[in-house]
């Protein structure tokens, strides 16, 4: 079964109808739960890509989400949306998302999800590259560190054209919080979280800026004070603790996640060279090596093509060395 619209529309990618023939660009999303189809209807209302094709297991939910999206096409830059519960929809994707896997409950750990995940990215991944085998990959589904590096293993794929939506989603809510407490535009706040997308994650406060002054050094404005010790802690923890909330209050992270996504995946579509914290297989970086974390990355056509090497501070280091570790660990208890 394929939903799709427009008669006209071939179905691989390029447009059909009056003027038709050119190259279009598509956007193939795996897994139609709550990420999924928050990511394709971000990424419509965006015009990220030209086709926003969806592919779920269950058939009756992916067919009716391809409805409702399109049924908005009207209100929306011109796109064509299509579903399936067959791979075959994914066929000459460029950019192909994975956002599923196991359902996180309230009070489980990213980690908890692990096993059932890595066993679905064992069986879904060879297919996906067989019908999309130029795509580069974006891993969404958690925990997106040890599913970036399984999903490497099983898909035979090189580290720039997989990798994972990392911290971008972490770093964005950082810089909100950041951004509440001095009073600023959340655009202005320019800071990384690094590391694991969960609880070993790294805020990179000594590279931290706030228009243009070392975020350390932030002297406070409109009566808001700087941005002290106590403060930036008291951020991190919400940070890490700002998905459990949200779990526990409607049963699933979907509105960030899915901009998150969109901005990655514009990156990677636009060739915008865009520097993102995507977690990627690291091979030398800061002395560590085989494992997928967070760091500024160059995010173009190619994938995540090059590190930025920022400076770290020496906590900051140590951080992001256990947060290495604690991934490893946790790679190797599932036999990765
Ligand atoms: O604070 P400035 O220098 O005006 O920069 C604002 C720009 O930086 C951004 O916030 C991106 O920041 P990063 O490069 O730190 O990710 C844009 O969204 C925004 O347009």
């Amino acid at each position: 079964m394929t939903t799709s619209t427009s008669p006209q529309s071939t179905g691989d990618g390029t447009a059909g109808g009056p003027g038709g023939g050119a190259r279009t660009t598509k956007l193939a999303i795996v897994g139609a739960g709550a990420v999924g189809s928050t990511l394709a209807y971000a990424a419509l209302m965006r015009g990220a890509a030209r086709t926003v094709a969806l592919l779920d297991v269950n058939r009756a939910k992916v067919e009716a989400e391809v409805l409702d999206l399109q049924h908005g096409i009207q209100f929306m830059p011109m796109a064509r949306v299509e579903g399936s519960d067959d791979v075959a929809v994914c066929a000459g994707a460029d950019v192909v998302v994975v956002t599923a896997g196991a359902k996180q409950k309230p009070g489980q750990t990213r980690l908890d999800l692990a096993e059932g995940t890595i066993g679905l990215m064992r069986t879904i991944l060879p297919g996906l590259v067989e019908v999309a085998p130029d795509a580069v990959y974006v891993m969404v589904t958690n925990p997106v560190d040890i599913v970036t590096y399984a999903a490497l293993k099983f898909s035979g794929l090189p580290p720039s054209q997989l990798f994972g939506s990392g911290t971008v989603l972490d770093s964005s809510r950082l810089r909100f919080l950041v951004a509440q407490h001095c009073g600023v535009a959340v655009q202005n706040v320019h800071a990384y979280i690094a590391g694991e997308h969960g609880d070993s994650e790294i805020p990179l406060w000594s590279s931290a800026t706030i228009g243009g002054v070392p975020l350390l050094e932030w002297p406070g404005l409109g009566g808001r004070g700087p941005l002290t010790e106590q403060v930036r802690d008291d951020i991190a923890r919400e940070v890490v603790q700002s998905a459990y909330r949200i779990i526990e209050g409607k049963g699933a992270t979907n509105y960030a996640v899915g901009l998150a996504g969109t901005r990655i995946i514009e990156a990677v579509l636009d060739d915008e060279h865009r520097i993102l914290p995507v977690s990627t297989l690291l091979d030398g970086a800061y002395g560590l090596d085989d494992v997928c974390l967070s760091l500024p990355t160059l995010v173009d056509r190619r994938g995540a093509a090059e590190r930025v090497e920022v400076p770290l501070a020496e906590a900051e280091l140590a951080g992001l060395r256990s947060s290495a570790e604690s991934l490893r660990a946790v790679a190797r208890r599932f036999g990765l």
